[in-house]
């Protein structure tokens, strides 16, 4: 692939970890963030000492405050913005977008103003409809260190999805494709509800049957909702969902695991989510998500026993509970079992 112009929104650590595997790649790469002391120290160190210590960044790498020259000078921007703010930065590049340009969020939540994807944001910018997600087992840290990774794109454009797939190939990192935009980027965000379960129920000692029980549950929950709004069920069974189901579910890394574990541990909410100090996009999307549910009358147990023991102080004996004894019985509900 001929050396492309790119830039990354955010400098969190999943927006630097991108941008470091496309610089190592030989492409032009800029990172926008709002912080100058952070830019500096990119500029100078090669490090992102807040968000990703211990990774030595490519010195091509160009880090920025600057969000106009970044956006005009690149084909291709990943957005890699919090929920929270993601809609305010695509709004503020709305301007310099142009017909070619393509946009991909890796942001796995919900804006909070409103029910709707990071897709939805991006498809109403007026100059460009090459849209994707990307989406996957992708802990930041992890790739930072070279695990060997794969991740997912959704897209309807192939050019995008083939072009996003060049960008970061890399010995240790793999793109996969999907056209199931509403599959691959509702599995990344409902899969954080599951992790501060997972997290929650590690805290408390559970064993690997109740485990086990609880994440293919989640998976139940996390298809039943997203089949609603459009998504193939198939989609949970790749990386983007079973996948990144997994790794959220199971490691201290994911930051919704870590809130979990520190709710389970006898911790406010308020204290865990200060003492991460970093994203943890599964609590906003649990109020999101459980007021969605009740609206289309969607069955989920998990997460409204969740949402009832974190918002309204209920006893754990109600989420588990609701697990038990809830009235769905079919173990796969997309498979027909009456003959
Ligand atoms: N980390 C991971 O392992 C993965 C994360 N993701 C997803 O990627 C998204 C980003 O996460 P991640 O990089 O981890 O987040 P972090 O918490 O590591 O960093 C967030 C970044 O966004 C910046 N930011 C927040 N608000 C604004 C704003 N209004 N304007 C400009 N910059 C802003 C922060 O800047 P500042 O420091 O100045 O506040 C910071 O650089 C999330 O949705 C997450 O779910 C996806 C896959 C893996
Ligand atoms: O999405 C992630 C891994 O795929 C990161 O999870 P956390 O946001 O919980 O850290």
């Amino acid at each position: 692939m001929k050396k492309q112009s790119v830039c990354v929104l955010g400098g969190g650590s999943f927006g630097t970890a991108m941008a470091n595997i496309m610089a190592q790649n030989g492409h032009q790469v800029s990172q926008w963030m709002r912080n100058e002391q952070q830019v500096e120290e990119i500029n100078l160190t090669g490090l992102n000492s807040r968000y990703l210590p211990n990774a030595p960044l490519h010195q091509e790498l160009l880090a920025t405050n600057n969000l106009e020259e970044a956006i005009r000078a690149s084909d291709t921007i990943f957005v890699s913005i919090p929920s929270k703010s993601f809609e305010d930065v695509v709004e503020r590049i709305d301007r310099l977008l142009t017909p070619e340009k393509l946009l991909i969020s890796t942001t796995k939540g919900f804006n909070p103003k409103r029910f709707e994807l990071m897709s939805d944001i991006l498809k109403r910018n007026s100059a460009t409809q090459k849209i994707g997600v990307l989406s996957g087992p992708n802990l930041a840290k992890e790739i930072a260190a070279g695990q060997l990774t794969g991740s997912v794109i959704a897209s309807d454009h192939a050019e995008l999805r083939e072009t996003v797939i060049e960008l970061l190939k890399s010995p240790t990192f793999r793109v996969y494709e999907n056209t199931d935009i509403a599959g691959v980027e509702l599995a990344g965000a409902l899969k954080n509800i599951y992790a501060i379960v997972c997290g929650l129920a590690k805290a408390l000692k559970v064993g690997e049957n109740t485990m086990a029980m609880i994440m293919t549950r989640s998976l139940a929950e996390m298809s039943r909702f997203a089949v609603h709004f459009g998504a193939n069920p198939m989609t949970f069974l790749g990386l983007a969902g079973m996948g990144d189901l997994i790794a959220t579910c199971t490691s201290p890394l994911s930051r919704n695991y870590r809130v979990g574990h520190a709710l389970g541990s006898g911790q406010t909410l308020d204290d865990a989510i200060e003492a991460i100090g970093e994203v943890a996009e599964g609590v906003n999307t649990l109020r999101m998500v459980r007021e969605e549910a009740s609206k289309h009358g969607l069955y989920m147990p998990l997460a409204e026993g969740l949402y009832q023991l974190i918002f309204e102080g209920a006893k754990l004996e109600t989420l588990i509970g609701t697990m038990m004894t809830g009235g769905q019985k079919w173990d796969v509900e997309f498979a027909t079992y009456e003959k």
